[in-house]
């Protein structure tokens, strides 16, 4: 099995670093219950959207810009760097050793911010498809389909995750479909299971960007790669229905967005992401605390102590 991520955490969050107001990450609460997803006039969205997540490579360390706004820039890099790294220290007393499923739609940013929380959390991380790639001996989920079949990777998948729910302290980012097969809910329940929500025209751009050759469901031979994506993303949404609503947790970036006071889910970072993502674990771990191994009273006293920090 592979290792943590093992990447510092300076250089992970301040890479994603966005420049809004910290203090809207946590205005009003609310756990909707419905996704973000619906189908809108693809040729109406920008083909260009502003990615600025480096994937699972390592980013740039934190710096400085020249410009004027250069020390607002490290200024907020440090603030979110800050809040990360206290946001996860309040999170790891609740999660008692618990590990944390990331599920959503492919291009989600399961692997990117399940990276970032795996780092300050002092989780390892796994991310199933390539557990499923190094179990079966073949190199890509794609050619696992061509090899073989769709329901052998599922096949595979499962057993994955049924070894990982024997784990402690991993942070885990599913393939998109782990979540049609409810065996793979009787695993992930017993850790946290986490739904990144995301517009599927967020992810079509992301796809688009990144290209289709990893993911053989949105595989296209021709066409506009965003219009391709957004429509084989809409067809699956469509198939999976409520499947993600199962987690936990829902973290919609549409929510993020608008606390932010953003239009756009692209103006928010894989950072801004993990941050939400560690504060609505929390606030479900406290919300259910009679089931938490944690005792009432230790818990209790911890929230006190949040409350004067
Ligand atoms: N918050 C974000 N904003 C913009 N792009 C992102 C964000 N999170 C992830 N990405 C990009 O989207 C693509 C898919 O992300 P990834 O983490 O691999 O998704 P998943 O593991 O859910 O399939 C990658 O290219 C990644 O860099
Ligand atoms: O949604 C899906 O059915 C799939 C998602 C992929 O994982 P990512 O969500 O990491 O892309 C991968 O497991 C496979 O291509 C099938």
């Amino acid at each position: 099995m592979e290792p943590g991520v093992g990447l510092a955490l300076q250089s992970r969050a301040a890479g994603f670093v966005s420049d809004r107001r910290r203090s809207a990450l946590y205005g009003g609460e609310g756990r909707a219950r419905i996704g973000s997803w619906r189908v809108a006039d693809p040729a109406a969205i920008p083909a260009k959207a502003a990615v600025r997540a480096g994937g699972s490579k390592p980013v740039a360390p934190l710096r400085a810009k020249k410009s004027s706004g250069g020390h607002g820039t490290l200024h907020n890099s440090v603030d979110e760097a800050l809040l990360l790294k206290r946001k996860s220290e309040e999170v790891l007393f609740y999660l008692n050793g618990r590990c944390i499923y990331l599920v959503g739609m492919m291009g989600s940013g399961k692997s990117t911010v399940g990276k970032i929380m795996s780092e300050v959390l002092g989780y390892s991380f796994f991310d199933s498809d390539k557990l499923v790639e190094q179990a079966v001996g073949i190199p890509s989920v794609a050619q696992i389909f061509k090899v073989h079949s769709e329901a052998f990777f599922r096949d595979n998948e499962s057993s994955v995750l049924r070894d990982l729910s024997s784990m402690r302290r991993l942070v885990v980012a599913t393939g998109g479909g782990a979540v049609i097969r409810p065996v793979n809910w009787k695993h992930m329940k017993k850790g946290l299971s986490v739904w990144l929500d995301v517009p599927l025209e967020a992810l079509a751009r992301r796809i688009a960007k990144v290209g289709t050759a990893s993911r053989p469901l949105l595989d296209q031979p021709s066409g506009d790669p965003y219009t391709m994506a957004f429509s084989k993303l809409s067809m699956l949404a469509e198939k999976r229905g409520d499947a993600y609503a199962n987690a936990d947790v829902r973290v919609s970036l549409e929510e993020i967005a608008s606390k932010q006071g953003h239009d756009d889910v692209s103006k928010l970072t894989p950072t801004d992401i993990a941050i939400e993502s560690l504060h609505k674990i929390e606030s479900f771990v406290i919300e259910h605390t009679v089931d938490n191994p944690v005792g009432d009273s230790q818990a209790d006293s911890h929230v006190q102590r949040i409350q004067t920090l």
